[in-house]
C-alpha cells in the first residue's frame, strides 16, 4: 500500500511548512497580514493565539481550503513539504488534519459508523460508498489506528452518538490511516473536561514520540506538550514571535499576544498561565 505517492520528492531537509509573507482577505478584512512562518521537518510546533487572532484561518490556508492574496512578484507564499500545489487527497496522506469543521461534518447528515469513518480516510471520503474498494490491508491499518488512539471499543457505534472526546480520537485515527508524517490539530482539546484533556494529551505525546510531527493550534498554553519546543505566537493575523519555549513562553511575549498582563508558570515539563 503506497500511502505517500510523492514522498520520494521530499528530502530529509524539506521544511514541513514554509509560509512567506502570506496575506488573506476575507470579505473586506485582512485576516492574515504578511504572516511568515517556517516549520522544520519533524519539528513539533504549537501555534498559540487568542480568539480571533487568525488560527483557524491559518489552518485553512495550510489545508489549501483558502488561498493567500497573490503577490506582485508572483512568488508562491505557502509551501507544504516543499510544494506549492497539491492534490488535496495526496496532501492528506502526508499531513492529516483534524479540525472542529471535520468533526461537525460527522454530526449531521447520513449516519456513519466508526470503523467506516476511519477506513474511509483512505478515500478522503466522509464514509464508505459502493465504489470504495476496501482491502484487507486497509482494514488492518484502520484497526491499528483505532488501537493507537484507545478507540477500538467504539467500533460499531455511530459517529453522531459519540462524545466530543471519543469522536476526536476516532477522527485522529482516521487521519492516521495513511501514516502521515505530520498531524495538524486545530483546538484538539476543545470541549474536553480536565481529566479527559490530560488523557487525550498523553495520547498525543505517544504519537509525537512515535515519530508523527504534531502541529497543535490552541489558545491554551496548558496544552503545549513537553515534546513541543517550537512555538508560534499569533496576534491579529501576524506571527508576533516564534522560537523555542524558553524564548516564547515568557510573561512579556504572552502579555503582548493576549493583550493583558499574563504570568507564566512552569510545572515540570508543562506550562500554565494566569492573569495578573
Ligand atoms: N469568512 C470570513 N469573513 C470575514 N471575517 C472572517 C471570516 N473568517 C474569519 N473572519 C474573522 O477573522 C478573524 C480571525 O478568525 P479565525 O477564525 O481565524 O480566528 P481564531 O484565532 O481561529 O479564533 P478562535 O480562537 O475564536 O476560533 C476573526 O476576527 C474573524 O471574525
Amino acid at each position: 500500500m503506497n500511502a505517500h505517492p510523492s514522498a520520494h520528492a521530499i528530502t530529509p531537509d524539506t521544511p514541513l511548512l514554509d509560509i512567506d509573507a502570506a496575506s488573506v482577505l476575507r470579505g473586506e478584512r485582512l485576516i492574515l497580514d504578511h504572516l511568515s512562518l517556517r516549520i522544520a521537518p519533524g519539528q513539533h510546533t504549537a501555534i498559540l493565539g487568542p480568539n480571533g487572532s487568525g488560527k483557524s484561518t491559518l489552518v485553512k490556508l495550510i489545508a489549501r481550503q483558502i488561498y493567500p492574496l497573490a503577490r506582485q512578484d508572483g512568488r508562491g507564499q505557502v509551501r507544504v513539504f516543499g510544494r506549492e500545489r497539491w492534490n488535496v487527497a495526496e496532501l492528506r496522506g502526508l499531513l492529516g488534519i483534524v479540525s472542529p469543521a471535520v468533526q461537525l461534518d460527522y454530526t449531521s447528515d447520513t449516519p456513519v459508523e466508526v470503523f467506516d469513518a476511519v477506513v474511509s480516510g483512505f478515500f478522503a471520503a466522509r464514509g464508505l460508498g459502493l465504489d470504495h474498494r476496501v482491502t484487507e490491508a486497509m482494514r488492518e491499518r484502520a484497526h491499528e489506528a483505532l488501537e493507537q488512539l484507545d478507540a477500538s471499543h467504539l467500533t460499531g457505534r455511530e459517529m453522531a452518538s459519540l462524545s466530543t472526546g471519543e469522536a476526536r480520537r476516532v477522527l485522529i485515527a482516521r487521519a492516521l490511516v495513511h501514516r502521515p508524517r505530520a498531524l495538524l490539530l486545530d483546538e484538539p482539546c476543545a470541549g474536553l473536561d480536565l481529566a479527559s484533556r490530560r488523557r487525550f494529551l498523553e495520547s498525543l505525546r505517544t504519537l509525537a514520540r512515535g515519530g508523527t510531527t504534531l502541529l497543535l493550534v490552541t489558545h491554551h498554553i496548558e496544552e503545549i506538550l513537553p515534546e513541543i519546543d517550537h512555538v508560534v505566537l499569533l496576534n491579529d493575523g501576524r506571527a508576533l514571535q516564534q522560537g523555542n519555549k524558553a524564548a516564547t513562553l515568557t510573561d512579556t511575549a504572552l502579555t503582548a499576544t493576549f493583550g493583558m498582563p499574563v504570568h507564566v508558570h512552569r510545572r515540570g515539563d508543562w506550562h500554565a498561565a494566569t492573569l495578573d
